[in-house]
């Protein structure tokens, strides 16, 4: 694991003779004071984390070593790490500063968003009505672009981990279950890239998402592809209009069985312009479902900005949706 971020800050030092020199300086874990608990995953806890000099809040993600060795994981680890690496420059993903470690654990100091998740504010106006819809809609879709266009497939996409910011933008977390396509911007070989060429089979065989948004590839046929997290975008749209996912059962094995069968229903009065454009990213064949092209030219998104323009809109004042 090799720390990631450069020198994060300057100490000033006075030698014997009194010559003063400023030393690059890493920040490391008692450079922060920790809050709360943001988070708990299997193999990370996120915590808010202020950075004692500057005052700065952050969301720090801490991995126990000792954890992460007994469990084989390391791989995930350094998947995760990768991909934030590559995830540098859009508004709409939690960045990753600087990584740092000590003697128990590894540090990733990351983005913090206020604004908590999609899903709870979601759960607060119990639907979205079709302008934020259009809002956040958007704004997912153009952080999937540009994941997409580095080779990242995210392949957990849900309201859980679409977070906000203090100006209520969307900001999309976790990336420990991400794919690592070829870096389309890496110019060397496959063969000469390490690691970066892709799945490796013990990860793809054994990671099926969120059951209420994995796509019926990922079940069938265990692969994902780009179109798995445009399965998924499909659901958040169904779910912010209508408040509830499109497949939701008893069990996660019939939730499941609902997928593979592409058995859900519109509640009356769903927007039809919403409605069209949810059947067609929930497509049972990959190959035949919306790209992030087409779903940007579809008339649910008719006008609506995308890249820098998106990112500058204030964001709607959250309304529930009322059909009719
Ligand atoms: N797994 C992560 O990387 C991660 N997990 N969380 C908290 C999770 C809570 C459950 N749903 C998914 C996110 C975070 C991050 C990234 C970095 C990150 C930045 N800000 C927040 N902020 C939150 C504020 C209120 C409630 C939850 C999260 N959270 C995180």
């Amino acid at each position: 694991w090799k720390d990631r971020g450069a020198a994060v800050g300057v100490r000033r030092e006075v030698d014997a003779d009194g010559r003063v020199t400023m030393k690059p300086v890493k920040k490391g874990v008692r450079d922060f004071t920790f809050g709360r608990i943001l988070g708990e995953g299997s193999y990370s806890t996120v915590y808010l984390a202020t950075d004692r000099q500057t005052l700065r809040e952050y969301a720090v993600k801490v991995l126990e070593k000792k954890h992460i060795i007994k469990e084989k994981k390391i791989k995930y680890v350094n998947i995760e790490k990768n991909t934030l690496n590559r995830l540098t420059e859009h508004p709409g993903i939690v960045r990753l500063y600087y990584t740092f470690q000590d003697e128990t654990s590894l540090y990733y100091v990351l983005d913090l968003c206020t604004g908590g998740e999609l899903l709870g504010v979601l759960k607060k106006t119990g639907t979205f009505d079709v302008e934020c819809t259009r809002f956040y809609g958007a704004q997912i879709l153009d952080a999937i672009d540009y994941m997409h266009s580095r080779g990242v497939i995210h392949r957990d996409l849900k309201p859980e981990n679409v977070l906000l910011d203090e100006q209520m933008h969307v900001k999309i977390t976790d990336f420990g279950t991400a794919k690592l396509l070829r870096d389309p911007r890496d110019p060397r070989p496959p063969e000469e890239t390490p690691g970066q060429s892709g799945e490796d089979d013990e990860r793809a065989a054994s990671f099926v998402g969120t059951a209420e948004y994995v796509s019926p590839e990922l079940l069938t046929e265990k692969s994902a592809s780009t179109a798995s997290d445009i399965w998924a975008f499909g659901c958040i749209v169904y779910q912010l209009l209508a408040g509830r996912p499109p497949f939701k059962a008893g069990t996660e094995y019939l939730t499941f069985q609902k997928i593979v069968k592409l058995e859900y229903e519109f509640p009356p009065g769903f927007p039809p312009a919403a409605r069209d454009l949810v059947e067609r990213c929930l497509v049972l064949d990959p190959a035949q479902r919306f790209t992030v092209e087409h779903i940007k030219k579809h008339e649910f998104f008719a006008g609506h900005p995308f890249g820098k323009d998106l990112w500058r809109m204030k964001a709607p004042r959250l309304k529930p949706y009322v059909p009719g």
